[in-house]
């Protein structure tokens, strides 16, 4: 079996988590980095997820899972310690529901990749639970490779491509420059700003 990768756009979504532990934890942050609007369903939550609750980020239910907790639930976690309650999680959901389930991913439907986020760019691994370890390990790899500077690199992209999309020249050309752009020397940000301030110059050089 082989997974489909997609990315989704969860803004204002409703997640529910259920427990409030390490994984649980891990699961949380991400979901409220990409918008959604999380609860968590626990008896007891870490001082991380503590914290996300105190900042109001995150609605915490405090007490043991039941299937009502889910119903109207976009994405579901299912990260408890208890192998039984996650099943239980796994059979409430309803078949349009994206379930994940952290003790036993094959009663889920999707899988959690470890990620690298540098503004725009992510970097996403996954060995389709052959070795999560590993996909930690290559995601740690690559975090010097592709190094805070992508954040600007890539919003200088974004302006780019707008900018050169919008312009009435030749695909052929529009794709040219796009490709010159991902040469290394316009990861330096001084470029990047002469670029941007005469930007109609530089398209007209190629
Ligand atoms: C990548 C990452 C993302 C994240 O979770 O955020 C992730 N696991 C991470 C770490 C990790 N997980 C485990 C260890 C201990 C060493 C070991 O057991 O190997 C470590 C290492 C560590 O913690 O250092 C134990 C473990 N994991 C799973 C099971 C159950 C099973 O395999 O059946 C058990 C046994 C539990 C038990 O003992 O009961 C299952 C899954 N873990 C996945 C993702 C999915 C497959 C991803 C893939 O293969 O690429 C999948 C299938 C389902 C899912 O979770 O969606 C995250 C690192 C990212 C980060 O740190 O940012
Ligand atoms: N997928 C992964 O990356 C990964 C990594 C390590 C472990 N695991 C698995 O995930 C499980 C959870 O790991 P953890 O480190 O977060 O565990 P943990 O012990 O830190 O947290 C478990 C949480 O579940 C809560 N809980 C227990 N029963 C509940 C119920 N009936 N309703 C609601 N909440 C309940 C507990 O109160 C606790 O907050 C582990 O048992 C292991 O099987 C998965």
């Amino acid at each position: 079996m082989t997974h489909y990768p997609i990315n989704l756009d969860l803004t204002g979504k409703k997640a529910v988590v259920v427990g409030g532990g390490h994984v649980a934890s891990r699961r949380i942050a991400f979901l409220l980095q990409s918008n959604a609007c999380v609860s968590v369903v626990s008896p007891d939550v870490s001082n991380a997820i503590n914290q996300f609750i105190e900042n109001r980020q995150v609605t915490w239910y405090r007490k043991n899972f039941e299937p009502e907790d889910i119903i109207d639930a976009f994405i579901v976690i299912a990260a408890t310690n208890d192998k039984d309650v996650n099943r239980q999680i796994a059979d409430s959901a309803g078949s349009r529901q994206l379930v994940n389930v952290v003790s036993q991913p094959e009663l889920g439907n999707f899988e959690v990749p470890a990620v690298l986020k540098r503004g725009k760019l992510t970097i996403s691994v996954s060995t389709n639970g052959a070795s999560p370890s590993l996909a930690k390990k290559i995601r740690d790899n690559l975090s010097d490779r592709f190094d805070e500077s992508y954040d600007d690199y890539l919003e200088f992209l974004f302006t780019c491509r707008k900018k050169i999309q919008e312009s009435s020249l030749p695909i052929e050309d529009k794709k040219t420059i796009l490709n010159k752009l991902l040469d290394p020397v316009y990861q330096n940000p001084q470029i990047q700003d002469e670029i941007l301030a005469s930007f109609e110059a530089f398209i007209e050089d190629y």
